[in-house]
């Protein structure tokens, strides 16, 4: 089992404090989910944990050591941003080659996807670019994957399926969800942290009625 700790994270924007006395955990095998309404800091501090934004402070263990720049690590972790960002000019198979991700994988989770195959990514409907982009990211070989909004943009039907195949991932990796449709990161979940106003993270005990103490859900 391998141990990934966010602690001690402290940042600010222009003077402006967002994050402040965070701790997060995630082993392997689990999913850690992450809520915070709008513009609490979800995106900063996965962003953080990936390592492409320094704040004031900051530290990312795994397994009890620094590590300073996570993202340069081989096999160590990806991040699922929220703007697109593979190479739209390349073909779906292209990009499976690029991530080290099966294309046969990808297809027995979405077999609708076989037929874009030799598709480059811009000729793909939205939702399906997002859905590409997000299996990139959660069936590459790394022990950790950092998960931002993968719902948005999905229809139902393909959510329940996502929710499958990130249950079925994290058997071989810690997985960290963060996504407004709430409900389903709690299901997908094993523990959840919410993000508070004064950008202290909280691990809820009681989810439904610390989400609702927090004023998160009403
Ligand atoms: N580069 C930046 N410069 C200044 N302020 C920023 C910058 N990036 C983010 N912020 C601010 O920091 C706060 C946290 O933003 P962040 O995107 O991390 O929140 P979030 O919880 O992911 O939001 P959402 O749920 O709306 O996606 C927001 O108030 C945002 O406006």
């Amino acid at each position: 089992m391998d141990i990934l700790e966010a602690d001690s994270i402290w940042l600010e924007y222009n003077g402006r404090k967002v994050l402040q006395s965070i701790y997060l955990k995630v082993v392997t095998g689990k999913v850690t989910g992450l809520l915070g309404r709008n513009g609490t800091g979800k995106t900063s501090l996965l962003r953080m944990i990936f390592g492409i934004l320094r704040g004031q402070n900051q530290s990312v263990r795994i397994n009890g050591n620094y590590i300073s720049h996570p993202y340069l690590e081989k096999n160590l972790l990806r991040y699922l941003p929220q703007a697109p960002f593979a190479p739209p000019g390349l073909t779906v198979e292209k990009l499976c080659s690029l991530y080290s991700v099966s294309f046969l994988e990808m297809i027995s989770h979405f077999p609708f996807l076989k037929n874009n195959k030799k598709e480059k990514l811009w000729n793909l409907s939205g939702g399906n670019i997002r859905l590409v982009e997000t299996l990139l990211i959660l069936l590459s070989p790394v022990s950790f994957v950092l998960l931002d909004e993968p719902f948005t943009h999905l229809d139902p039907v393909i959510i329940e399926q996502l929710l499958v195949v990130i249950h079925e991932q994290k058997s071989k990796k810690g997985i960290i969800l963060s996504d407004h449709f709430y409900r389903h990161v709690l299901t997908a979940s094993d523990n959840v942290y919410l993000i508070v106003p004064g950008g202290r993270s909280v691990l809820l005990k009681d989810p439904q009625e610390n989400l609702k103490s927090f004023g998160y859900i009403s």
